[in-house]
């Protein structure tokens, strides 16, 4: 049987991020590939992004913190799950394990994340430095400027869209800026081929972003793992960085996403920011069934 199997888990979103919380502290069970695809397949725990929960490696954080897609693969960062993560960690009566008072130090593959709470269900996470170098995104060649990589989808001489900014949030994104309303796109037939496209030998997150004024942004995503979500906490991240370095935007704008808005702040400090919700829907406990495939 699974050491899944009976486990305790959390639904919840982060503005419609569906974001399934597992926590396997005290253990060392990892999720597989084929158990995490299980689990998303399952409507009560369907899942964007599911959190797992590990025990702390690093002196001085609270958790390890690893991240599954939908298709099982494993993302190095997820910014509004790690919302989630905070939450559950802070005020699921299982989950929370007093004194940790409001804030949080998360560990990810890729490096520390600081969460502060900013209201019973609003956090503030710290998602650390942007990577822009084209080697750390990565991207298959060499880009110096990653502001604009050369990779287009339509006619030659007419491109329905082009010249993605390329940044890494700890995940690959490319951001592409455009002039119509990104709805008027069809994403969920682009996104799976650009998400793909050897350019981007670990895959990518591909953006649409409208820059509506200085400080707001238009954005939908097409998750790398994952597909069409009503909101990503990276690509808003990703697409504020890539906007303030064309100084399409000040380096501070709320990010509007088919869930709702998200607000983006690049600190002096190189740090990026990001504020916004957290939503519990249900718990509920994996039946041993839902692995007999992935055995
Ligand atoms: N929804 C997430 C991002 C998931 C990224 C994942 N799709 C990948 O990098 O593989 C967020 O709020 O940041």
């Amino acid at each position: 049987m699974s050491p899944l199997a009976h486990r305790r888990f959390l639904k919840m979103n982060g503005l419609g991020n569906e974001i399934v919380v597992l926590d396997l502290r005290g253990s060392d069970v990892r999720v597989q590939p084929a158990e995490a695809r299980a689990i998303a397949a399952d409507p009560a725990s369907r899942f964007d992004q599911m959190m797992v929960l590990h025990d702390p490696v690093t002196p001085g954080t609270d958790a390890f913190v690893r991240i599954y897609n939908t298709d099982g693969s494993e993302a190095g960062a997820c910014g509004n799950g790690t919302r989630c993560v905070a939450w559950a960690m802070l005020d699921d009566p299982a989950m929370a394990r007093p004194p940790l008072g409001e804030n949080l130090l998360l560990e990810t593959r890729p490096g520390l994340l600081a969460v502060v709470r900013v209201s019973p269900v609003d956090f503030t996470v710290d998602m650390g430095r942007p990577r822009l170098r084209w080697d750390e995104i990565p991207l298959a060649e060499p880009f110096p400027d990653t502001r604009r990589i050369e990779l287009q989808v339509g006619p030659i001489d007419d491109p329905v869209l082009h010249s993605p900014g390329a940044v890494s949030m700890g995940n690959p994104h490319a951001v592409f800026f455009v002039e119509r309303d990104p709805d008027s796109y069809d994403l969920a037939r682009v996104g799976p081929l650009l998400e793909c496209h050897p350019i981007f030998p670990d895959r990518a997150n591909i953006s649409l972003a409208r820059v509506l004024d200085r400080g707001h942004i238009r954005l939908k995503v097409w998750e790398r793992g994952a597909g069409l979500t009503r909101a990503c906490g990276t690509a808003a991240c990703a697409a504020l960085v890539a906007a303030a370095r064309l100084r399409l935007t000040d380096r501070e704008a709320t990010v509007t996403l088919p869930g709702g808005d998200l607000r983006i702040v690049w600190g002096e400090d190189d740090h990026v920011r990001m504020t916004g919700p957290t939503e519990l829907e249900h718990e509920g406990t994996f039946a041993p069934s839902l692995f007999e495939a992935a055995a």
